[in-house]
């Protein structure tokens, strides 16, 4: 089976084109609903709030994402820490996604991820395919999607490596700084270059 990775900093287009990649009938691991379920576990939730505290909580008791997103986003030794708790729960499950669909048989898998490079999934990965976007386009859009500050989305983006260093570990690089039907497009090529070169 190929092992892709899909990554690219904070919107530059990576679940755009991962869509793209799931209707040609590519099967897509997506770290952001991984690391969406792993708060579904208690230990994980009472481990961030014993660190981050009250202020993490909705009154439900359920996480307030965005006050985490606020505080990590903003001090670098806080996003270490909560790394640290999230991180190795990630990988052991895309690590285990990765086998369940090796035994269905698949021929390709991709797994998109923002930290494949920081995270240290270079090793299992057969390829890498990043997408890159000029900053101000990505500044942009991160606000029109998150509805935030031009401040929220830098501390964001600076939170990454950079696009420059992480196209180094590419494959094949995808630049969406154009509109969803220049991607489309890129994404048609991209899956013709793969055929061509990488599937036996
Ligand atoms: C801090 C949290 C709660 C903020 O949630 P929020 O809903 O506001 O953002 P969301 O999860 O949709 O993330 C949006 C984007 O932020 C970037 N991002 C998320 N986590 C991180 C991180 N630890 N380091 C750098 N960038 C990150 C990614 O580009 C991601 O796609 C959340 O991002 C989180 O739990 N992060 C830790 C888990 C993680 O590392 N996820 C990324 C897996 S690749
Ligand atoms: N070519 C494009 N033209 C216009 N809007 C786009 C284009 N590509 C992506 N977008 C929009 O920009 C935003 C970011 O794109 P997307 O969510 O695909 O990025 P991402 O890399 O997955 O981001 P994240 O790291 O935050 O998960 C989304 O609102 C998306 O709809």
């Amino acid at each position: 089976m190929l092992v892709l990775g899909l990554t690219g900093n904070i919107g530059c287009g990576k679940s755009s084109l991962s869509n793209i990649f799931k209707k040609n009938g590519i099967h897509i691991i997506d770290a952001d609903i991984i690391s969406r379920q792993i708060f579904d576990d208690k230990r994980v939730l009472e481990d961030v709030f014993k660190y981050f505290g009250e202020e993490i909580k909705n009154s439900d008791n359920t996480l307030n994402r965005k006050a985490l997103g606020r505080i990590v986003f903003n001090d670098n030794n806080k996003l270490i820490q909560l790394n640290s708790l999230t991180h190795p729960r990630i990988r052991a499950k895309i690590l285990n996604e990765v086998e369940n669909i090796k035994l269905q048989g698949e021929n390709i898998v991709l797994i998109d991820a923002a930290l494949l490079v920081e995270g240290g999934y270079l090793e299992i990965l057969d390829k890498l395919i990043v997408v890159v976007c000029d900053e101000e386009v990505q500044i942009n859009r991160i606000q029109l999607r998150d509805n935030c500050s031009k401040q929220d989305a830098l501390s964001r983006i600076n939170s990454q490596i950079s696009q420059r260093e992480k196209s180094k570990y590419g494959d094949y690089i995808i630049d969406n700084s154009g509109t969803l039907m220049q991607l489309q497009k890129k994404a048609d090529e991209f899956i013709k270059y793969m055929k061509e070169n990488w599937c036996e």
